[in-house]
């Protein structure tokens, strides 16, 4: 067994199994403590929320607590590997619930036979909890769950492979345009993948001023074209009238690589088809579509990121789904829309044209980090992402009129 593997199956073991556990947050010793906890006092804030619904937030854990759900049907870039297998993955997400916004966080994995299964189970629990993230939940079933329960739920629920990827992705992408001297506008996109991470980045892209007639979107089929007869009606939205037909064919000319597909789908080679200064996104995890060292060695104009840790310029959506749903549970918001998801991709791109926090270089273990190619993006350990991704979020909730209550004292402190 290799040494890493070995450590992060024994991080996953050892000293107990898993990566979270409950606390609680009230005394619980005496008789005094008990009978306040449990029976008789517990009957008031039953008798308080049967009265009026909504003071669950002020007498339970609601307020503050995130579920993240999933099927299993993608995880990561392992594939439909089933509901069990997701579990150390919907537990790391609780995790950085935690660590990075101070949400508490379940992880709930689902065995369903059909989607609407799958959507009456979400919808059936969801009032118990402030937000729910979904997670790994293959295209097409995806875009239908999320619709469907964004219509019957009451509390945000919020796609993460679709959204947050997509706003780390539009955050990272306009910086990286940036600093290559390129217009959104004029960029060609090759996107690989066509699944929910690929639709959803491509939406925002054009939400942020890329052209939908520039993006040429691949499946395991080849490009995504007019004269397919395959597509589903997501791919069909990103249907190129083009002859291009091949990965190679797409990216010639091209200015940005999008990786949301799987390992080692990018020949190295087929990077000097692009143009001068191209931008690689190989988000696939755990393996990217190409490993930066080869993307490096192949051209030295390049802008290269990530969805890992262990490599510069990280573009995953752990830099957004904590902070968005702080910034939208503060402010009790009814839904995440457009607005927010907006204001997260602004909040998140300024945040790395602005000196590091030392706090940030030992965490990161590196001596600087500067706005330029090999830092396009904030590291996920920055807690200006905290308050300034989460405020901005809820200062978009109020301004779009979603926001069941106005921004909490707190964001106005110094
Ligand atoms: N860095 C990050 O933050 C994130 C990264 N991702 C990564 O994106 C990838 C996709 O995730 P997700 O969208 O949720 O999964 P989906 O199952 O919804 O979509 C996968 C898509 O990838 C396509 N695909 C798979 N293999 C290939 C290939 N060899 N060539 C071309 N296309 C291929 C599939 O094609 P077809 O339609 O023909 O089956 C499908 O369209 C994963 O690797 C995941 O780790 C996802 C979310 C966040
Ligand atoms: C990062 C993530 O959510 C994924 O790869 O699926
Ligand atoms: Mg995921």
């Amino acid at each position: 067994m290799s040494d890493f593997r070995e450590q992060a199956l024994r991080y996953h073991a050892e000293p107990r199994p898993g990566k979270i556990s409950i606390e609680i947050s009230k005394p619980a010793e005496t008789v005094t403590d008990l009978a306040l906890a449990y029976s008789p006092g517990v009957a008031e804030p039953v008798r308080e929320i049967a009265a009026d619904a909504t003071n669950i937030y002020k007498y339970t854990a609601k307020g503050n607590l995130v579920a993240v759900i999933s099927n299993g049907t993608a995880i990561l870039g392992l594939g439909n590997l089933g509901h069990l297998a997701s579990k150390p993955v919907m537990e790391g997400k609780a995790l950085l619930f935690k660590r990075f916004a101070n949400l508490d966080s379940i992880d709930i994995e689902v065995s369903h036979r059909t989607t609407e299964e799958f959507i009456n189970t979400v919808a059936n629990i969801a009032d118990t909890f402030g937000g729910i993230n979904l997670e790994d939940i293959k295209a097409p079933e995806c875009f239908e769950i999320e619709q469907e329960l964004i219509k019957r739920c009451n509390i945000p629920v919020f796609h993460d492979d679709q959204h947050g990827t997509a706003i780390v992705t539009a955050a990272g992408l306009l910086n990286a345009l940036e600093i290559q001297g390129k217009d959104i506008s004029k960029a060609i996109i090759v996107c690989m993948g066509a699944g929910a991470a690929a639709i959803a980045c491509m939406e925002l892209l054009i939400k942020c001023g890329a052209m939908r007639e520039h993006i040429y979107m691949l499946d395991t089929k080849g490009v995504i074209h007019t004269r397919r007869e395959d597509l589903n009606q997501y791919k069909q939205l990103f249907a190129n009238n083009t002859d291009k037909r091949t990965l190679e064919d797409a990216l010639a000319g091209a200015d940005v690589f999008v990786g949301v597909s799987g390992p080692d789908v990018l020949p190295p080679e087929a990077l000097k088809l692009m143009a001068d200064k191209p931008v690689i996104f190989a988000c696939s995890n755990p393996d990217p579509e190409i490993k930066p060292e080869l993307a490096h060695a192949e051209r030295s104009d390049l802008i290269m990121a990530t969805g890992r840790s262990d490599y510069p310029n990280q573009v995953n959506n752990v830099l957004c789904f904590p902070f968005i749903f702080r910034g939208a549970l503060d402010v009790r918001a009814s839904v995440i829309n457009d607005e927010m998801k907006l204001a997260a991709v602004q909040a998140i791109r300024a945040i790395a044209k602005e000196p590091v926090p030392q706090e940030v270089l030992q965490a990161a273990k590196v001596p600087s980090l500067e706005f330029g190619k090999a830092y396009i993006i904030p590291k996920p350990m920055d807690p200006r992402l905290l308050s300034r991704v989460a405020r901005a979020v809820a200062e978009a909730a109020v301004a779009s009129g979603v926001a069941r209550i106005p921004m909490p004292e707190a964001y106005f402190q110094p």
